[in-house]
């Protein structure tokens, strides 16, 4: 042990030779400890809606809003300060069109230009100097990190600031200039992000979604159960991938695949349009918005039907193969009684609403024709061999995964399995019983293992856990006792189409369930918060998103287009800064062009969930302990040269 730590002291004495090394890193990191904690934000079910995102991200969540309240108070009037965020957010656009009318430029430049300087430093204001210089944007960096410095008493900073603006006025470069100093107060506003899960699925631009998260300086994402069902099609998971491609063609969305991924859809496409000539796939219509090209409409429909069929056949074979998922239950294509055109659910009979089933063979319900059969080959080829749905997926693995504890947060995008009287749930998988956070840790070990391992059956196993867990009642992402979409497709009684709750989601008002949550994953009851997503919001039915005195928040308030006339809004999201949490409701969002020409942000309504006494501190985040283990290693390394057991390195 002795000789462990010794050796520990000599590897930090090259990271830090000298007496003065370490004394000025201790000294360094007491300052950091010192600094308001970053900000952090919380998106959840996104669902493909990238302008809204996109605008959410710019604006912080009325971050951005917020610090110019802070730096201009009652000095700029509500329109200017409107035109300031505008500009923030959209910089380049905004410029153009400020140009149209605009008749004198140069002025406007040095306005725009010392404002947005002034709202840099104060972003800027929160973080090490160090910090900001790494976000710096490279072409106007130095310029930058001279005019966001305070500098010495004394000097004329006026006319020294006067003279660079005007320099960059006069030398043509003030567009990038303005457009390089918005990023950087879009970057600084929030710290971290924090993607609570359903990025995929229903809006039309996931993949865009994925592209700029990739590019985000800082985030953690918790996978929700489209994103899985993403990743499942992306291992080339039948039963994923027939969803995937049902999702994008119920919501007229195949330019996702076809497009955004380049996966060719043109032999699912051809095999639709013979199998079901002449069939209006009525129970097929699109969701949303109809579009006008009705040649591509009905396309659309019969290529929904194919695609549904196979994946009723894909999904009966899934489960005949892994008899212990218990979803026998959920097979129904055996049981449509052909002559009468009804099917049997638990005792009560139902007349099918759609009974051209040309590909089906009652005899084998759940056999793929052999054009289906090799349609999904030749698709599981393009999902696998797709680039860049590889890379998103591999980026969901790296940073993301089923559950996140941070800064004393409980993030998760479903729920934690439950009994009827709200204790954890046992759950049985491949022969071993788990609950709460280890079925979490079992389940999320076994979709890695669909991408990484070696063993074939293991990997298939991890596979199927993938298709589990966007439909499984066990599943901790899905959290209902069915997934109804044969139902919802050929029934028209309503209540066929329930999906019942895990009771999850009545018991989180009780105090006692929800500790008996945070105590199963070893987390402290007092001052800790369970932030998920995945169920809307009804705001318009009188529904909190803040459960339990403010404990839990559920978040999701419906970015997806296709929900907000259930929920009423355009979404929630969270924001924690060093002040407390704020819950932000949004309404919807109109369009870029909209926010660009009128300035109209999405309007927010922020309110408070919680606000703390003193300001929160790097040294009381997660961050912090680390720094403050590595002050205390620091401090025996200084020990250490000064009582002669090391010598320094000079
Ligand atoms: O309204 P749609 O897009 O057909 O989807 C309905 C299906 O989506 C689900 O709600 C799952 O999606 P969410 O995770 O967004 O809730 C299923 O329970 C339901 O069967
Ligand atoms: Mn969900």
């Amino acid at each position: 042990m002795k000789r462990l730590e010794q050796r520990y002291l000599e590897r930090m004495s090259d990271l830090y030779p000298t007496i003065a090394a370490a004394a000025t890193e201790i000294i360094n990191l007491e300052a950091i400890l010192n600094l308001p904690k970053g900000t952090e934000h919380f998106l959840t079910d996104i669902h493909g809606e990238y302008e809204a995102f996109a605008h959410v991200l710019k604006n912080g969540s009325g971050s951005v809003r917020r610090k110019i309240d802070d730096v201009f108070g009652n000095t700029l009037t509500a329109k200017d300060k409107q035109e300031l965020a505008t500009l923030v957010y959209y910089p380049k656009e905004r410029m153009e069109m400020v140009k149209k009318t605009e008749e004198n430029m140069d002025d406007w430049y040095k306005i725009n230009l010392f404002r947005l300087i002034e709202l840099s430093k104060r972003s800027a204001s929160k973080y090490t100097r160090s910090k900001v210089r790494k976000a710096l944007p490279k072409d106007f960096a130095y310029v930058i990190e001279e005019l966001i410095t305070e500098k010495q008493v004394g000097m004329d900073k006026e006319s020294y600031y006067n003279k660079i603006i005007a320099t960059i006025i006069r030398i043509r470069r003030a567009e990038e200039f303005i457009c390089a100093i918005s990023e950087l107060i879009q970057r600084l506003v929030v710290d971290h992000l924090h993607i609570l899960g359903d990025v995929y699925d229903r809006g039309p631009g996931p993949h865009i979604i994925m592209d700029m998260l990739q590019k985000y300086h800082s985030v953690d994402i918790q996978w929700g159960n489209h994103d899985v069902l993403w990743m499942g099609a992306a291992a080339g998971q039948w039963g994923c991938m027939a969803n995937v491609i049902r999702i994008c063609a119920r919501y007229g969305n195949m330019d996702i695949l076809e497009d955004g991924y380049g996966i060719n859809l043109l032999p699912l496409a051809t095999y639709a349009m013979r199998v079901y000539e002449g069939d209006p796939c009525e129970c097929f219509k699109l969701k949303g918005t109809q579009r006008p090209d009705r040649a591509e409409t009905e396309m659309n429909q019969k290529i929904h039907k194919a695609i549904s069929i196979i994946q009723f056949k894909v999904e009966g074979q899934i489960i005949a193969r892994n008899p212990q998922f218990k979803l026998e239950g959920r097979n129904l294509l055996h049981r449509i009684n052909w002559e009468e055109g009804t099917i049997n659910l638990d005792g009560t009979s139902y007349r099918m609403l759609d009974l051209n089933f040309p590909t089906v063979d009652p005899e084998h319900p759940y056999q793929l024709t052999e054009e289906e059969e090799e349609i999904m080959e030749r698709l599981e080829k393009a999902f696998l061999g797709c680039e860049k749905l590889q890379s998103h997926m591999r980026f969901l693995l790296a940073k993301g995964g089923l559950y996140k504890v941070y800064n004393k947060n409980l993030l998760y995008h479903g729920c934690v399995p439950l009994t009827e009287d709200g204790e954890l749930k046992p759950v049985t998988l491949y022969g071993k019983t788990y609950k709460g956070q280890q079925l979490y840790e079992a389940v999320e070990s076994y979709v890695r293992k669909g991408f990484f391992a070696l063993n074939p059956s293991e990997k298939l196993k991890g596979k199927d856990v993938m298709w589990y867990i966007w439909l499984h009642p066990d599943s901790p992402l899905f959290g209902k006792d069915k997934m109804a979409t044969f139902e919802r497709y050929f029934l028209a009684e309503k209540e066929t189409h329930v999906e019942k709750k895990n009771p999850y989601y009545k018991l989180l008002e009780k105090e006692e369930v929800v500790d008996r949550i945070l105590d199963g994953f070893g987390l402290l009851r007092e001052g800790t918060h369970i932030i998920n997503g995945h169920v809307p919001v009804k705001l318009k039915n009188g529904e909190s998103p803040i459960k339990c005195n403010g404990k839990v928040l559920v978040i999701d308030g419906g970015f997806s287009r296709a929900y907000q006339k259930e929920t009423g809004i355009a979404g929630y999201t969270l924001i924690y800064n060093s002040y407390g949490l704020l819950l932000v409701a949004h309404e919807p969002f109109e369009s870029k062009e909209a926010a660009i020409q009128k300035g109209t942000d999405i309007h927010s309504e922020t309110m408070i969930v919680k606000r703390v006494v003193e300001r929160r501190l790097v040294g009381d985040t997660d961050i912090g302990l680390e720094l403050r283990g590595q002050v205390h290693d620091l401090e025996v390394l200084l020990a250490a040269y000064r009582n002669g057991t090391l010598k320094e390195k000079i």
